[in-house]
């Protein structure tokens, strides 16, 4: 991941990329929803490249030098969502990245956007998306896998406190981002509280609906 050079992005007027070279899925759910878990399921058997918000985050923060380690360990310890002009200045990168050194044109990026702000600016500058994948779980469902998680994850968040600082970003900040592509006709939702290969199954078959094809392996006979 390369620094963050320039924070610009949110000032650009048009998107980088048109949604006809570059194909950006977002995936949302509260936190423990299964978004990581689903997201890897579909890199395989679509050939995604997978962004997860959360993770490039965690990367910028333990990059040595960086500016803003310091500001996004404190934002993830209490469930806030750090300032969008970081987040999609991260995004944007990695897309570039994946785009001319993997020649990767289809995304699904996970856990993003969790903010109005972000949403907007990243359908403004980046790309606009073509729907949201939407897991639907319980909170008590989400906290159990969430603590379950957290005895090996290592991860500061996956603690009871910061867990239910979380929700409670997700239910004030993260819905109505849900809700507006919802109105849009922009929403794929999906419960996630059946075992993961069933949820899986359920997304396939959306897709399928949403013209989502799976890469199909060809084979050249001697
Ligand atoms: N359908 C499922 N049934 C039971 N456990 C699940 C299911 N999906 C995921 N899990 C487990 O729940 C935990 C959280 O899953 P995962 O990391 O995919 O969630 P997430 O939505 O990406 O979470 P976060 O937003 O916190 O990163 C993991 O330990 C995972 O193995
Ligand atoms: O767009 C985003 C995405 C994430 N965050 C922060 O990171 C943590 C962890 O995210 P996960 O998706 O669970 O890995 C989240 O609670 C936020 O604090 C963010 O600020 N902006």
């Amino acid at each position: 991941m390369p620094a963050i050079e320039s924070l610009g992005a949110a000032s650009r007027s048009s998107p980088l990329w048109s949604p006809d070279e570059v194909t950006v899925i977002f995936v949302l759910g509260g936190p423990g929803a299964g978004k990581g878990t689903q997201c890897a399921y579909l890199v395989s058997d679509y050939g995604f490249k997978h962004l997860s918000a959360g993770d490039l985050l965690r990367e910028e923060q333990d990059r040595p030098g960086s500016e803003f380690g310091e500001m996004i360990k404190t934002y993830i310890r209490e469930g806030t969502i750090v300032p969008m002009e970081v987040t999609v200045q991260l995004l944007e990168n990695a897309m570039k990245v994946a785009i001319e050194k993997e020649k990767k044109t289809l995304f699904l990026i996970d856990g993003f956007p969790r903010k109005l702000d972000q949403a907007h600016a990243f359908e403004r500058t980046v790309v606009p998306s073509k729907f949201t994948l939407f897991f639907d779980c319980p909170e008590d469902v989400m906290q159990e896998r969430l603590l379950n998680r957290g005895k090996t994850s290592g991860r500061a968040d996956d603690n009871i406190e910061s867990i239910k600082k979380r929700f409670r970003t997700f239910v004030e900040t993260s819905m109505p981002v849900v809700d507006e592509f919802e109105s849009q006709g922009k929403v794929v939702k999906i419960m996630a509280t059946a075992p993961p290969d069933e949820v899986y199954k359920n997304v396939q078959e959306k897709f399928k609906e949403r013209g989502v094809e799976p890469i199909t392996l060809k084979f050249v006979h001697n």
